[in-house]
């Protein structure tokens, strides 16, 4: 019940489009009542032979109500879908807006393929809640009101018939059906779900799954959920046919009861004989707004089920905190103060009172075990979490006080796997920063590297990267990632494993330009390659979310601590 409130007050915008669909909608079913009664009155005129003169309106209104009919008709459908299409891409950009708040806390959990299904195939199937559960409805209760209408101004006990037939179509039957296929349109929407979640699984992962040797299994699983979905379409289709068949019954049922009513009229001189196929075929015409309803049960099931999977995103609350000043920092230095961190409420501590500071323009490298929590320090600098306790500092305020956008501003990450959108490799490095000039742009892919691209390639940097940078080797994707940075300057450097897997000599050269880039700016470099971090002010090792070690790369060596016995490690292994 709390999603179809919901779905009704989305509609407040396009109300009063709505609202002029259904009465296009209405008009459209009166006009063809109208057509079918007047024919009716014309043929049974015509049979008593008048001069055509008193005919010529009887023609005329045939004329007038089928072009009445397909008139409104087409702006029946052209309203409606103007209403619908405005209020799906409102949704769209709502719910962007609200998954841009849940920021990455929420989409780990969620996962791509589902979220991708609700983004897409959940709000297109909320259109039937409009177009075929709430415009039909407000079309059938005016088409019975209007019915009732036209057979009172012949006879008060003709409404009787026809509107308890009405009824029982239009109400009785939807609900019935409703009851037997409760549950029918959940399943298709879950079923549709699981599909395309299989499918883009299935085509996203096909390269590992072919290494695996898993790509029968999967292909498996993907018709498993195709073969659930056409299931659940077959019963769906039965039980609609069926249904439609109820309707249809009901219906003729209802007309012949009004034929016998007005029949007996016309036998008791009530009623004049020309009248009665037109009050018949009236009754005949206005049950076409009673068919649509009988699918219903379907239509609202699943339209129910696809509003859930999107309004539960909807209600989450943002995962951080809204700034509540519209600060800008100005300085760069960075603290953590006591910082306390999990992923969910009652999962381990990944950083477990962790205090460190960086200087502003210093460089600072962080090392540590795998699962240390170094990225997870990234990711707090960066505002994709809060601290659970603690706080960060930007510029000696909390992170906090910022809007996350001007954070972000500051900011520049090369992380160990960059998004490249499928767009030239000048696009992708201009993303950084949309003004940037051609020449700026060139600049800061030779300086990360791009030189061959630039000019060995036949296209240079309008070359197409490819889906998600298909087209580049590891490393350019790399160092398009990079350019990026370059070209952005930011006033902090986060470096996560960005040279991670590149070779040992591609690598170092790779990080001097990154630092050379961030000459003066503050750097935080994560890394595992512990042989080029003698250039850096300050190193801190990181131990089970919290610093075990810190100072610099001779300091570190001479303690013979966690720190050395990594870099020995290191030699032993090159
Ligand atoms: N999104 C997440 N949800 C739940 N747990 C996570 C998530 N990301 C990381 N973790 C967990 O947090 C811990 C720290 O992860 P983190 O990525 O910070 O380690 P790391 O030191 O960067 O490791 P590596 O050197 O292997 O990249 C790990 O145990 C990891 O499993």
């Amino acid at each position: 019940m709390r999603c179809f409130c919901r779905l009704l007050g989305l509609a407040g915008p396009v109300w009063l489009l709505l609202a002029a669909a259904a009465g296009a909608g209405f008009l459209a079913v009166a006009a063809g009542a109208g057509m079918l009664a007047t024919a009716a009155y014309l043929i049974a005129m015509a049979a008593l032979s008048p001069p055509l003169a008193a005919l010529s309106v009887s023609i005329a209104g045939v004329r007038f109500f089928t072009l009445l009919r397909a008139g409104t008709r087409y702006l029946e459908r052209y309203l409606a879908h103007d209403a619908i299409l405005r209020l799906l891409s409102d949704l769209r950009v709502r719910l962007y807006r609200a998954l841009e708040r849940l920021a990455t806390a929420r989409f780990d959990a969620i996962g791509d393929a589902d979220l991708f299904a609700r983004l897409v195939a959940d709000i297109d199937r909320l259109q039937f809640f409009y177009l075929r559960v709430v415009l039909p409805l407000l079309v059938a209760v005016m088409a019975t009101v209007g019915l009732g209408c036209f057979l009172g101004v012949f006879a008060w006990h003709l409404i009787y018939p026809a509107v308890a037939g009405f009824l029982v179509a239009g109400g009785v039957l939807p609900l019935v059906f409703y009851r037997v296929g409760a549950g029918l349109g959940r399943v298709l929407a879950t079923a549709g779900a699981e599909h395309s979640t299989a499918v883009i699984d299935c085509l996203r992962g096909w390269r590992e799954l072919a290494a695996a040797g898993k790509l029968s299994q999967q292909a498996e699983r993907v018709v498993q959920a195709d073969h659930r979905l056409a299931q659940a379409q077959k019963g769906a289709a039965g039980l609609t046919g069926l249904a439609d068949a109820a309707s249809g019954l009901v219906v003729n049922l209802t007309v012949l009861a009004v034929f016998l009513a007005a029949a007996e009229m016309v036998r008791s001189d009530q009623l004049p004989g020309v009248y009665l196929g037109a009050l018949t075929l009236a009754v005949q015409g206005a049950a076409e707004a009673m068919l649509p309803l009988t699918a219903i049960f379907r239509h609202w099931g699943e339209s129910m089920s696809s509003a859930e999977r999107v309004f539960s995103l909807l209600i989450y609350g943002p995962v951080l905190e809204k700034a509540n000043r519209e600060e800008v920092p100005v300085a760069y230095d960075i603290e953590l103060r006591d910082v306390r961190f999990r992923y969910q409420p009652e999962g381990p501590w990944v950083l477990d009172g962790l205090s460190l500071s960086l200087a502003a323009g210093s460089r600072v490298g962080v090392v540590g075990a795998s699962g240390a929590g170094k990225s997870t320090l990234a990711k707090l600098l960066l505002r994709l979490y809060d601290p659970e306790d603690g706080c960060v500092l930007l510029g000696g305020r909390d992170i906090r006080e910022y809007r996350s956008e001007a954070v972000w501003a500051s900011m520049g990450v090369v992380e160990q796997h960059n998004h490249l959108f499928n767009a030239s490799v000048a696009d992708n490095i201009r993303l950084a920063k949309p003004s940037a000039g051609e020449n700026e742009v060139v600049a800061a892919a030779r300086a990360a590297g791009l030189g061959k691209i630039i000019d060995e390639w036949p296209q240079g940097l309008a070359s197409s990267v490819g889906e998600n940078g298909h087209c580049l080797s590891g490393g350019e994707r790399q160092r398009v990632a990079m350019a990026r940075v370059l070209l952005k300057k930011p006033q902090v450097f986060i470096l996560d494993e960005p040279t991670a897997g590149l070779d040992p000599v591609s690598a170092q050269t790779l990080l001097d330009s990154l630092l050379a880039g961030a000459d003066g700016r503050t750097t935080l470099s994560i890394t595992h390659r512990l042989a080029g971090l003698a250039v850096m002010d300050d190193i801190i090792v990181l131990d089970q979310g919290r610093v075990a070690e810190r100072g610099s790369f001779d300091e570190l060596l001479a303690r013979q601590g966690i720190f050395y016995e990594m870099w020995r490690l290191e030699q032993d292994l090159f």
